[in-house]
């Protein structure tokens, strides 16, 4: 175990373990994929918040397993108003399979992203996605590949690459590499604890340019403004969907009066805002770091 493993929670850990085992696909992949961007600004031109709903039938911090099929959970997202969904493909740790995500992209017409633990390039063959995670904490360690060569290895074959990242160093590294779509995860996988400051502190620091995502810890309508408020382009929202009628879930997650906000300052294109409620987009301070 290295001096970053060490640091994680023992979940998290075994998740890893688990994922430097896995094999590859057997054919090098060459994928035609639904583009997250303009799914994006179509969703918000249409005045919705733009969601990617998960399929995600369990995990280290949920109670019980959701046995649904995952199909019918997926349409029921798209219905709702998602803009693209997540489907966990990681068996042991999140019930998830490869064999959900080929039936879900089936399915539906969204993008759909691979919600797995990639640490090596035969991996990224191992199914057809639109979008690809890449977790920067794990990458660039012992026994992984790096950020640089599977991101760059991920665009090769089509996919569309969505870095995910924790800290200040590890968005400079997502920056680095020239991610276009970036996701602040609000989960410590050191605690596995939840803080929306997290994507508040880090927002500002991300071009306009970038697709920029919120992840993980988003329940409520007062957590989707916040969260638009500090700049998020899209959510990533699991269990608060997960949890009860999928459809009303994402209904209601989707229809919220919420203007993305600029995360420098400026203008953000879609900052229309209608809200009559106060919303606060000064820009955050520049100077802050984790
Ligand atoms: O969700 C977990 O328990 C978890 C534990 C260990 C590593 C990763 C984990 N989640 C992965 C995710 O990124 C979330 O599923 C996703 O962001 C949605 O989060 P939420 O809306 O809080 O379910």
């Amino acid at each position: 175990m290295n001096a970053s493993e060490d640091k994680l929670a023992p979940a998290v850990r075994s998740i890893l373990a688990t994922a430097r085992e896995r094999s590859g696909g057997e054919r090098r992949l060459d994928v035609d994929a639904r583009s997250f961007p303009d799914a994006v600004a179509a969703t918000a031109a249409a005045g919705r918040v733009p969601v990617v709903a998960e399929v995600k039938p369990t995990s280290p911090t949920t109670e019980g397993e959701r046995t649904d099929d995952p199909v019918e959970l997926a349409t029921e997202m798209v219905d709702g108003g998602a803009t693209a969904l997540s489907v966990l493909t990681e068996p042991e740790h999140f019930g998830g399979s490869a064999e959900n995500l080929r039936r879900v992209r089936d399915a539906v017409d969204v993008p759909v992203l691979r919600k797995d633990f990639v640490v090596r390039e035969a991996q990224l063959d191992a199914i057809e996605s639109d979008l690809l995670l890449l977790i920067a904490r794990f990458l660039d360690e012992e026994g992984t590949d790096s950020l640089a060569t599977l991101y760059e290895a991920a665009r090769e074959r089509g996919f569309q690459p969505l870095v995910e990242v924790h800290t200040r160093a590890e968005l400079e590294r997502a920056l680095d590499v020239g991610a276009e779509i970036i996701g602040v995860n609000n989960r410590d996988l050191g605690k596995l604890e939840v803080d929306l400051g997290t994507f508040e502190r880090l927002a500002p620091h991300v071009p306009e340019e970038v697709t920029l995502l919120a992840e993980s810890g988003i329940t409520s309508v007062g957590d989707v403004r916040r969260m638009r408020a500090a700049g998020a382009d899209a959510l990533l929202i699991g269990t608060a969907i997960m949890d009860g009628d999928v459809e009303a879930n994402t209904e209601r997650l989707t229809t919220v009066d919420a203007a993305r906000a600029s995360r420098a300052g400026g203008d953000a294109s879609e900052a229309t805002r209608t809200s009559t409620e106060p919303t606060d987009t000064t820009p955050r301070n520049t100077e802050s770091t984790q």
